[in-house]
């Protein structure tokens, strides 16, 4: 017995050890970082930093979906980041080319000069208003300053108002449409008339929509016309705030609308600018990675920010010193070798019980910090911040050297001949590997066309990004590094010409015969266009970071309803069945990535295949009960001890990610649950969904997770309960059907027969039971809200189940039995 209870203790203490054992944070110093951050010696006397730029890059692709005032607000956290104002440039693509859009990013625009100015001098967090008013904790802590309530009182009524103009804007957009078109029509008959043409012709004039300067707006029209709908539209560039002055501008007593006081605040904000990129019929736009794609040249042009990062519209900043801790990273020593930072995805809006596995915990907690280890996690779409250079695919420097458990030692290693005593051969090094070994020298210019397209102004830019995002010269061990002060000198201004040069490279033809998704910036291909683009970089030999701050450095919505994220989850899988079709499936990695990177990225792209064994394993325990036989004609022992090592294994595994991770048991078994759920519907799904498209061809459709604006709802989780049907339910709803029947079927045929083995019928079931824990989420989200499925339901598939059951221990009466008399 004690014993028993010293082994116990011993293996508690060994679990305490783990988390010590595989550290979590990084043993990186960024204090000494974050203090040069602070250090007045990285300013020059004008107040100008030497911080490398970075371009914010936002996507969002349909009002309908995607709520404008979510984009609105991801945008204002954005602009009243903290990070120097003149570094910033904000970006965001509108794949829907709607003038709502637009005009919403306008009124942001405005609002952010009230909004911005109050953030920096109340340090205000979250820096999303929404987010902050609605905010239910004491908004009075901590906070000294006298003007700090009537200043807040103001900015939220400005706030509130600001809302209201966006929610009326599409009515607003459709009255002054129609009001112009009206106008039109009626100079459009008076015309007719004076020409004397017959008046039964029917006179077409198009159905404009209208901008406020009284044209039309070049992008998708309400309704649609040629060259105005959706993915028939020119491209559009609006600089909706100018670059800033490079020099702090401090505020007036009261500012212009007199609501608050500035005059102790910077009131400069960053550029903001609208693209939406030219689309045609006939030409494949490769959603969100093509739209990434426009905004990197475009940004290449306009602001060319040595790091980018990349946000989704439903995704916020709630951490106004994120991009700070992130930039620590790239900016360390070692840092040149990272190709970017990713900071995990945290959501809000999930309904505490956190019934379908949203918050991704085990993902987000186990698996990426576990990859943090190898060579970096993966990208996962949003939340990220990006070396421009290793997005223009070229390779990381001293890419062959490294060494470790597992990684590639030293095996080779190619200079370049320095290139005209340039300091350009640190990111040159050429691979020694098959398809990698194109050339990567930033100026070797007779090749950027190919590579690049045919932008001069793009192609001059490119090593001036390189340039950009060096090392401190200072910083210990840095060669070719930029020397402080560098970067501390004025932005050029915006001009009409480079203006239209940016249109030029968001034009649809710009890409062709070009390596523009193939080699450069996001990689075409995968509806998971994420964890391709990082796979790349991987592959090139760059690494990455999981920099997982104590307060959430993002936070974002996601879907909290069964349907959409069954969708969601197959889209996420069909994504990685075309990646294990592809020459992106790990199992042709370059020697440069390690090999148990190759294992997770390997199996990234082949976990939705595992589903058909987890079908199996869901329906056995039913066949076993309908049969009576068990899955083994014999227990033997060999049995046994096989299945406890498996059964131990497996707990020990859990027991290890829960205690490592530090996420709870409950969030785990969430995990484990909806990974049956997602295994036996959207996975199978993928599966054939890819498939198909190898074999015959079909194309696969990127649908929107939709995002809802729980406003107007009196319930706030009110989405969890709609029940939408979906043809993904039907692998599951058999499975719990067929579960449950076989446990009536055995359990009809133990009371029947004439010596019941109650033990056996307990046996057999205890897995039927396993499966249907599991799949219960589930079953309660078919059920939508309680109350409201009536019992009926119930009763039928009750009576169902018996009848089913009955007939079929008269079909097949278990051996030996005469008791089939009823
Ligand atoms: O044609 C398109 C389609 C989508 N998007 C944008 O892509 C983002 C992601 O779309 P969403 O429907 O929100 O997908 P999620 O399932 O929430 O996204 C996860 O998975 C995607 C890959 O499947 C990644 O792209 C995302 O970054 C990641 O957050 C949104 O900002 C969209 O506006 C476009 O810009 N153009
Ligand atoms: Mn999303």
């Amino acid at each position: 017995m004690s014993i028993t209870c010293e082994l116990w203790f011993a293996f508690s203490w060994l679990l305490d050890q783990l988390p010590k054992l595989c550290p979590v944070n990084r043993a990186t110093d960024l204090t000494v970082l974050k203090e040069r951050f602070e250090s007045p010696s990285l300013r020059n006397p004008k107040g100008r930093s030497d911080l490398p730029g970075i371009d914010v890059f936002v996507s969002t692709a349909d009002p309908e979906k995607e709520p404008p005032l979510v984009t609105a607000n991801t945008m204002l956290s954005i602009l009243a980041v903290n990070y120097p104002v003149e570094k910033l440039a904000c970006y965001l693509s509108d794949d829907g080319g709607s003038l709502l859009t637009f005009e919403a990013l306008a009124e942001t625009a405005s609002f952010a000069k009230v909004w911005v100015p109050f953030c920096r001098k109340h340090e205000i967090e979250p820096r999303n208003p929404e987010a902050y008013f609605s905010q239910t904790r004491d908004f009075l802590k901590n906070k000294v300053r006298h003007d700090f309530v009537r200043e807040r009182r103001r900015v939220k009524r400005e706030y509130d108002e600001f809302k209201v103009r966006i929610n009326s804007l599409p009515d607003s957009i459709r009255r002054r449409s129609d009001a112009y078109n009206a106008h039109e029509e009626l100079r459009a008959k008076k015309k007719q008339e004076e020409m004397g043409a017959s008046l039964s012709e029917p006179l077409k004039v198009p159905k404009a929509t209208w901008m406020s300067d009284g044209s039309h707006w070049p992008g998708t029209w309400s309704s649609a016309e040629n060259e105005h709908s959706r993915g028939d539209h020119a491209g559009i560039i609006q600089a909706m705030l100018a670059p800033p002055n490079s020099e702090p501008v401090m505020g007036t007593e009261a500012n212009e609308n007199g609501l608050i006081n500035t005059t102790t605040v910077d009131i400069r904000l960053p550029m903001l600018v609208y693209v939406s990129r030219e689309k045609r019929p006939g030409y494949d736009h490769n959603k969100k990675a093509g739209a990434m794609n426009a905004l990197v040249r475009t940004s290449a042009i306009m602001s060319n920010g040595p790091f980018i990062l990349n946000l989704d519209c439903d995704h916020y900043v709630y951490n106004s010193q994120a991009l700070r801790e992130g930039m620590c990273f790239m900016q360390d020593s070692g840092g040149d070798r990272v190709c970017f930072v990713q900071f995990p995805q945290r959501f809000e809006g999930i309904d505490p019980n956190d019934r379908y596995a949203n918050h991704n915990l085990v993902f987000f907690d186990v698996t990426m910090r576990a990859m943090d280890g190898l060579q970096g996690p993966m990208y996962v779409g949003t939340g990220c911040i990006f070396r421009r250079t290793a997005l223009y695919g070229f390779n990381p420097p001293r890419a062959t050297e490294h060494r470790g458990w597992l990684g590639r030692r030293k095996i080779k290693l190619f200079l370049r001949k320095p290139t005209m005593g340039k300091k350009t051969d640190r990111v040159v090094e050429a691979g020694n590997n098959d398809e990698e070994e194109e050339d990567n020298d930033i100026e070797s210019s007779s090749l950027l066309p190919k590579k690049f397209g045919n932008s001069a102004i793009l192609a001059a830019s490119i090593p001036v990004a390189e340039y950009q995002g060096r090392l401190l010269q200072d910083l210990s061990g840095v060669h070719q590094g930029r020397p402080a002060g560098s970067l501390a000198v004025p932005r050029e201004p915006l001009d009409a010409s480079t203006v239209a040069e940016a249109i030029s490279v968001i034009s649809c033809f710009y890409e062709e015969k070009t390596e523009w998704g193939r080699r450069v910036g996001w990689i075409y291909g995968s509806v998971t266009e994420d964890v391709v683009t990082g796979y790349r970089m991987h592959n090139r030999g760059w690494r990455s970071v999981y920099c997982v701050t104590k307060k959430d450095a993002f936070r974002g919505t996601a879907p909290i309803n069964l349907t959409d994220r069954l969708h969601q989850v197959l889209r996420w899988a069909t994504g990685s069945v075309e990646i294990f079709f592809s020459r992106n499936n790990a199992l042709f990695a370059s020697r440069r990535m390690k090999l148990l990177q190759r294992v997770a990225y390997f199996n990234a792209g082949m976990y939705p295949f595992t589903s058909i064994f987890l079908l199996v394993y869901c329906i056995l325990p039913a066949v076993s009960l309908f049969s009576g036989q068990f899955i083994v004609q014999s227990l033997n022992v060999a049995f046994l001890i096989f299945l406890l090592v498996i059964t131990i294994t497996l707990c020990l595994l859990a027991l290890l990610e829960i205690k490592w991770s530090g996420i709870t048991l409950h969030e785990w078994w969430r995990n484990e649950q909806f990974w049956v759920i997602g295994g036996t519907s959207a996975h199978p799904a993928a599966v054939l969904q890819g498939l198909l498209k190898v074999i015959a061809g079909v194309d696969i459709s990127f649908t929107l997770t939709s995002k809802t604006a729980n406003d107007e709802n009196d319930d706030e989780f009110a989405e969890l309960y709609m029940v939408k049907w979906s043809f993904l339910m039907v692998p599951p709803i058999t499975i719990m059907m067929v579960n449950m029947i076989a446990m009536a079927v055995g359990f009809v045929r133990t009371v029947y027969s004439e010596f019941p083995r109650w033990s056996k019928l307990l046996g057999g079931s205890f897995f039927s039971f396993w499966v249907l824990c599991h799949l219960y989420p589930f079953a309660k989200g078919l059920m939508g809200r309680r109350g409201k499925m009536p019992t009926i339901v119930f009763v039928w598939s009750g009576l169902i189940s018996i009848v089913l059951s009955l007939m079929w221990v008269y079909i097949s009466p278990p051996a030996g039995s005469e008791y089939m008399n009823f």
